[in-house]
């Protein structure tokens, strides 16, 4: 598998606290593949791992067929990250924000223009390109900031729990813009703690207590439960 996401046996401790435990997966290009996790369970130690904040002598992550450690300029070339934390300059245009992180990228001046208009026209934000990041509400700001983590035009999207904080129409409306770019063929990773966000089609990863506690298709898993009980009953925790 060359253009997705592909970990294994990947091992992750905090001094005695082992936050990840032998974690295998594989996420094909043009998959939306949920990270469903309780709190505490390793999402962001994960997250932290194929971001390479963090770095782990156990186990191997290839992004788009880059050794993560071996070659971490091109797999990192190929990633494009969605934090938790909103990273914008408020005093900025959305366009202003997208070009500074192109320059930041290196791209070449004369396909940023281009660059920008393609990736707000995907997420409709074409119209709002010239409006200053601190006017937009929480919906259009993340829509920007995925705008901005498509700049480089990555093979494999992570997203970590990008909702927080946003109202029902804008989640809905943000989870509906990233599995049609999965669709396109994109390889996307979506880290969650709620339920609702999956989708029976969604290619599914529970993660609890740091070990994997579920792979497949969401449907599949839950089966005739809710996902939601699925999740209470397997985890003991609400989503
Ligand atoms: N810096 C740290 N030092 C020690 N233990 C840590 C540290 N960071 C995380 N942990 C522990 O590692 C485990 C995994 O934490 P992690 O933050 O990856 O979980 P999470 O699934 O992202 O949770 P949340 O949704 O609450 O952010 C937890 O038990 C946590 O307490």
């Amino acid at each position: 598998m060359s253009s997705g996401l592909s970990v294994s046996g990947l091992e992750f401790r905090f001094g005695p606290k082992q936050a990840l435990e032998n974690v295998s997966f594989e996420v094909p290009a043009g998959t939306f593949c949920a990270l469903l996790g309780p709190n505490g369970a390793g999402k962001s130690t994960l997250v932290s791992l194929l971001t390479r904040l963090l770095v782990s002598p156990d186990g191997a992550i290839h992004i788009a067929g880059y050794d993560l450690q071996r070659k971490p300029r091109a797999a990192l070339a190929a990633l494009g990250v969605v934090f938790q934390q909103p990273t914008l300059d408020l005093n900025l245009t959305v366009w202003q924000n997208l070009s500074y992180f192109a320059a930041l990228h290196g791209l070449p001046r004369n396909i940023v223009s281009q660059r920008i208009d393609a990736a707000l026209e995907r997420l409709d934000m074409r119209e709002r390109a010239h409006e200053k990041a601190r006017d937009l509400n929480g919906g259009h700001r993340r829509r920007m900031e995925l705008a901005r983590a498509l700049l480089h035009e990555p093979k494999v999207l992570l997203l970590d729990e990008p909702t927080v904080g946003l109202d029902a129409a804008a989640r809905a409306a943000i989870t509906a813009h990233v599995h049609d770019l999965a669709d396109q063929g994109l390889c996307v990773l979506w880290t969650t703690h709620l339920t609702d966000e999956v989708r029976d089609s969604d290619h599914l990863l529970v993660l609890h207590q740091g070990a994997i506690l579920a792979d497949g298709q969401a449907g599949a898993i839950r089966g005739t439960s809710s996902l939601s009980d699925w999740f209470l009953s397997h985890t003991g925790a609400a989503a």
